[in-house]
């Protein structure tokens, strides 16, 4: 049988206990190693980490109080928060054993041992082991993606009256636990504004977890949202939380909210009515706790009227709206914008002395950003990986804006037929490939399908 991969240590001031823990741990774990004093053990934990300790809780002959055990529990703690201390007591010793799990030990094992016992106490403790490892790692991990995210929130971009109102009403909103709303055109940094409630809130230490809901099948929406036991379905093979339990203390951000179908929002619904989630599988009722923000680039109001969106659910997530304004109406800050993203991007293909003219970004302004600030921002990218020298002109802009510039001084054409315009010409450019169009207008698939719908394309 193959060894388990684990490295313990085992202190215990009687030689013949080492021993014989050692020749049958060795059969067992990968790496074993003994000590019979204990004052050695911050220089075992010096050369190596241990998955398990086995630490005797009285070291002195005849002592039997445990402030032995007790003392250097608390000094491998110190070492490593993490570490899994099995406390080796005499047996009886009952209350002792309970003193030293309130300080922080796994588990206890009286001796004599018997090796199947010493062995499931291993093993158990090995799982807490792999878990607590596995915590650590997510939370690094997080905060790791929130030092990236911070960066982006400090810019989080625009001077316009329309976008100074967006930043007032978050100041308001944010140290409230609120629920909010925020609509907006795909691109328009719904997102960013999600994110920076969550930054300026109360919960701020706490997790920011996103869901999109427009990509989550209806067989998977309950097992990825309310979380399975173990067994609750064929590929359940572990008890999984799902993503209302993670965010518990934290922000859940609902995005996509309008691609509910109306049995997944009933169910959505009644988990925010009630505050309190069941695992698929279990009838466990777990209590949550979340600042719910949700954002949409559907007309949720039409279609509460037209019957495809529940008025109750849209009552429990609109306490507060946040409407974004697009691009085209706040064309103000597309010079910031432009020289945020060349500053990023010209850093990202070194080429950062590249710098923007006038008459470009009056043409910039002329365009309409039918994907907005994420069409902006590719547009940049794009620019700045043809252009040859450190000018950035026209000609470095594909935005078809050609024909709708000229015609849009010349004639009043509203925004949706420019748009309209704009996405038949790029499907045409792509022969219908609508994965190219989309790219090539900067938003995606989804968006320019649902915009296709709405001109009967
Ligand atoms: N005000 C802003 N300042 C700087 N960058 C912005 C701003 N608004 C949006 N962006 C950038 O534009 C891109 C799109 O933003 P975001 O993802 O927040 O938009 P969204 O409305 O959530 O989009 P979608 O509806 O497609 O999910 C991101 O890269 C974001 O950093």
């Amino acid at each position: 049988m193959a060894k388990i991969e684990a490295k313990i240590l085992v202190v215990d001031d009687d030689i013949d206990v080492l021993n014989t823990a050692r020749i049958y741990l060795k059969q067992q774990f990968s790496l074993v190693q003994i000590e019979n004093d204990p004052q050695n053990i911050p220089l075992h934990f010096e050369r190596d980490s241990f998955d398990v300790v086995l630490l005797d809780m009285n070291f002195r002959k005849g002592e039997n109080d445990g402030s032995d055990g007790l003392f250097w529990l608390n000094k491998i703690l110190e070492i490593d928060p993490n570490a899994i201390v099995i406390l080796v007591t005499a047996y009886g010793e009952f209350d002792l054993a309970v003193q030293a799990i309130k300080a922080g030990g796994t588990d206890f094992i009286t001796k004599p041992w018997k090796n199947e016992k010493l062995y499931g106490t291993i093993t158990s403790a090995l799982q807490l082991r792999k878990s607590k490892l596995e915590v650590d790692r997510l939370k690094n991990t997080q905060k790791t993606l929130e030092t990236d995210i911070d960066s982006k929130y400090e810019n989080f971009l625009g001077d316009s009256p329309a976008m100074q109102q967006v930043f007032s009403l978050i100041d308001k909103v944010a140290p409230t636990d609120a629920t909010v709303l925020i609509l907006g055109e795909n691109g328009t940094g719904k997102e960013l504004a999600a994110r920076a409630l969550h930054k300026r809130s109360k919960r701020a230490n706490k997790v920011f977890i996103k869901v999109d809901l427009g990509s989550i099948s209806e067989t998977l929406f309950e097992s990825e949202l309310f979380g399975h036991v173990k067994g609750a379905f064929t590929d359940a093979k572990e008890d999984k939380p799902g993503r209302f339990e993670l965010a518990s203390g934290g922000t859940l951000f609902l995005d996509e909210i309008g691609n509910l179908s109306l049995p997944l929002q009933a169910k959505l619904l009644s988990v925010l009515q009630q505050r309190k989630v069941s695992r698929v599988g279990s009838n466990k009722e777990i209590p949550i706790d979340i600042r719910l923000v949700c954002a949409t680039n559907m007309p949720l109001y039409e279609m509460v009227d037209s019957g495809k969106f529940r008025q109750d659910l849209l009552y429990r997530i609109n306490t507060v709206e946040l409407n974004m304004p697009s691009l085209s109406e706040r064309t103000e800050d597309i010079e910031i914008l432009a020289a945020h993203f060349i500053n990023v991007f010209g850093k990202k293909y070194n080429k950062d002395k590249v710098r923007i003219d006038a008459a470009t970004i009056a043409k910039l302004k002329k365009y309409s950003w039918p994907g907005n600030i994420r069409e902006l921002e590719h547009a940049i990218e794009r620019a700045i990986i043809l252009a040859d020298g450190n000018k950035l002109s026209t000609q470095d802009f594909l935005l078809n804006t050609s024909k709708v510039t000229e015609s849009s001084d010349s004639e009043i054409m509203n925004l949706s037929e420019m748009e309209k315009r704009l996405i038949l010409k790029a499907l045409d450019k792509h022969q219908g490939n609508v994965t190219r169009a989309a790219k090539e207008l900067g938003i995606d698939r989804l968006a320019l399908y649902r915009r296709m719908q709405k001109y009967g394309l």
